[in-house]
């Protein structure tokens, strides 16, 4: 019989699911070390937020078949060292969106009429209704940052309680932005304007402190705040800071930088602030909603079924998977590549599969050109299964082409997408050994294999160009693991694919675009 390791608390429900098939094991609050030393007898473990999945825990687990996360972040979970030993990781994206969003919305009223302080001091035999005087949120101005599963439900309640809508999404259409009842607008327009913030994004180097000392210092002093999506969103100093000295009116935080919330001069604030130790996921029915989910998910794995919301490895049958799960690795790295190109809001994507690969299922690789397309707005919440339906809601229209007559390579394939700021495409094969190898970059021929780090560049096909991008980057100490330039004609419009070991510095972009010769840049996290 099987062997699950539950390592963090979940709803019984879930127990008894996997019980059907499993003999399973409670075990929270272990040490990572008392993790590593268990592990490996068991084939299957499922965490909440509580339990860090590192690289030593996957190696130590040689029986492992599947990770379960009850709830949507996999953040905790070395995804990469996971998927290289062929380890399922399974989520819930959708089980906890009410219990967030609800949290966000209860979070909002309590912090503007002051409620856990004034509560608190009844508790404590007073009768002070001079201090907790709050504000009404009626035809106030809530803006959304994130207007996916979570930011849409707020939406719709924020609008029952007749307040006014912007938001601010990238990766969203403006129609997609009506529909829900929002005006979308830019970052900065939205913390001029509103009277409350609200953040839904996931936690990327892009929104890693997105809200700063220099935005707070945008907002009106009457603008609260409310973070419920991941810390680190913002910076924490700056924000008790700004309450401190009154640029901002307060804050309602559930998730902070390091959990759980230690030392913090968020704790000297007083009513302003309302804190609660990740609490956005803790309902009973979001607990079930998860507990089945992933135990399910952790059941069908272990029965040698496909998981329905794995997001490392797709749910199709184990020999088409086999075949075409090298081709679909490429379509998704191009995906990623082309959707960091594109830059903005993706409204067409074209997918041709040409030489051989165009005899082949083409949806696999559509599905998974869309994944790695939407990563970068969703992050773990895009899988196999709701790409294509996340691809339409989000307005993404997908154009499938084949063409068997380019024959440069067996089989390759091109992506293309048309965005808000223009048009991108990419071209990638792979080799004998499965290898990939991006093979055309908006048109012009190239031969490099992806990496982590990578800089394009459009330049002028002209001597010292590339000594003076070389300079620049080791002025950064940055290192050039590879680098190559395409060209049509001698002299012409080229581009240069360069892949590097670090990741790039904030600012490196605006050198690059000005030495001379360089019309644009791009930098691509794979
Ligand atoms: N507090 C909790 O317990 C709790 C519970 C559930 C989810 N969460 C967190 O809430 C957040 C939102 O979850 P969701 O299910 O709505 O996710 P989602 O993927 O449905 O929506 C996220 C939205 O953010 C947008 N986005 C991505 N990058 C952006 C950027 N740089 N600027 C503006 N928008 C950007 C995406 O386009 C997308 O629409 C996640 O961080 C999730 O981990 C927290
Ligand atoms: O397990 C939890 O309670 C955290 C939930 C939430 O942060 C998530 O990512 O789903």
């Amino acid at each position: 019989m099987s062997k699950v390791l539950v390592s963090d608390p979940i709803d019984q429900v879930g127990i008894d699911i996997l019980s059907q098939v499993a003999s399973v094991d409670v075990k929270t609050n272990l040490k990572p070390e008392e993790l590593v030393q268990i592990i490996g007898e068991y084939d299957a473990l499922m965490i909440r937020s509580g339990t860090r999945v590192t690289q030593e825990i996957i190696e130590a687990g040689t029986q492992l078949k599947i990770i379960g996360r009850a709830g949507v972040g996999v953040d905790n979970v070395d995804v990469p060292a996971a998927t290289r030993k062929g380890i399922v990781v399974v989520n819930s994206p959708e089980g906890n969106t009410i219990a967030a969003a609800e949290h966000a919305l209860a979070m909002m009223l309590s912090m503007s009429r002051y409620i856990p302080d004034a509560n608190a001091s009844v508790k404590r035999g007073e009768w002070d209704r001079k201090t907790f005087v709050g504000a009404e949120v009626y035809k106030k101005t809530l803006g959304i940052v994130g207007l996916g599963k979570i930011g849409s439900h707020v939406a719709g309640v924020a609008k029952a309680l007749g307040m006014k809508l912007l938001a601010f999404d990238p990766f969203i259409s403006t129609e997609r932005a009506e529909q829900i009842g929002c005006q979308l607008v830019d970052l900065e327009l939205l913390i001029q304007q509103a009277d409350y913030i609200t953040l839904h994004i996931p936690k990327t180097p892009e929104t890693t402190h997105l809200i700063n000392a220099e935005r707070l210092a945008k907002m009106k002093p009457t603008t609260r705040i409310i973070n419920c999506a991941r810390g680190g969103i913002i910076d924490e100093e700056a924000l008790a800071a700004a309450i401190k000295e009154g640029k901002i009116a307060g804050a309602a935080l559930d998730v902070y930088e390091i959990e759980p919330l230690g030392e913090s001069s968020l704790k000297s604030i007083g009513k302003e602030a309302v804190l609660t130790p990740h609490l956005g996921a803790s309902t009973a029915e979001a607990q079930v909603n998860v507990a089945i989910d992933v135990a399910e998910q952790i059941r069908d794995v272990l029965l040698g079924l496909p998981a329905r919301s794995a997001v490392n490895i797709p749910g199709l049958n184990p020999d088409v998977l086999q075949e075409l799960k090298p081709y679909m690795q490429l379509a998704e790295t191009l995906g990623k590549l082309v959707g960091q190109l594109a830059g903005g809001r993706v409204e067409l994507l074209n997918v041709r599969l040409q030489g051989e690969l165009a005899t082949n299922r083409s949806q696999p690789l559509v599905v998974a050109s869309l994944k790695g397309l939407l990563y970068q707005a969703l992050r773990e919440r895009v899988n196999y299964v709701n790409a294509s339906i996340e691809a339409k809601e989000r307005g993404i229209r997908v154009i499938e082409t084949r063409d068997a007559s380019i024959k440069d390579y067996a089989g390759s394939l091109h992506l293309e997408a048309t965005g808000s700021l223009g048009t991108h495409s990419v071209t990638g094969a792979l080799l004998g050994d499965g290898e990939i190898r991006l093979t055309n970059l908006d048109g012009f021929p190239i031969n490099v294999p992806p990496s982590q780090h990578m800089l394009f560049t459009l330049h002028r096909d002209q001597p010292g160009i590339i000594g003076k991008l070389g300079s620049l980057l080791g002025s950064y100490n940055v290192n050039i693991a590879s680098m190559q330039v395409g060209r049509k004609i001698v002299r012409g419009e080229a581009v240069m694919a360069l892949s590097l070991d670090d990741p790039l510095p904030d600012g490196i972009l605006t050198e690059t675009i000005k030495v001379p010769g360089i019309r644009d840049a791009y930098t691509v996290t794979l």
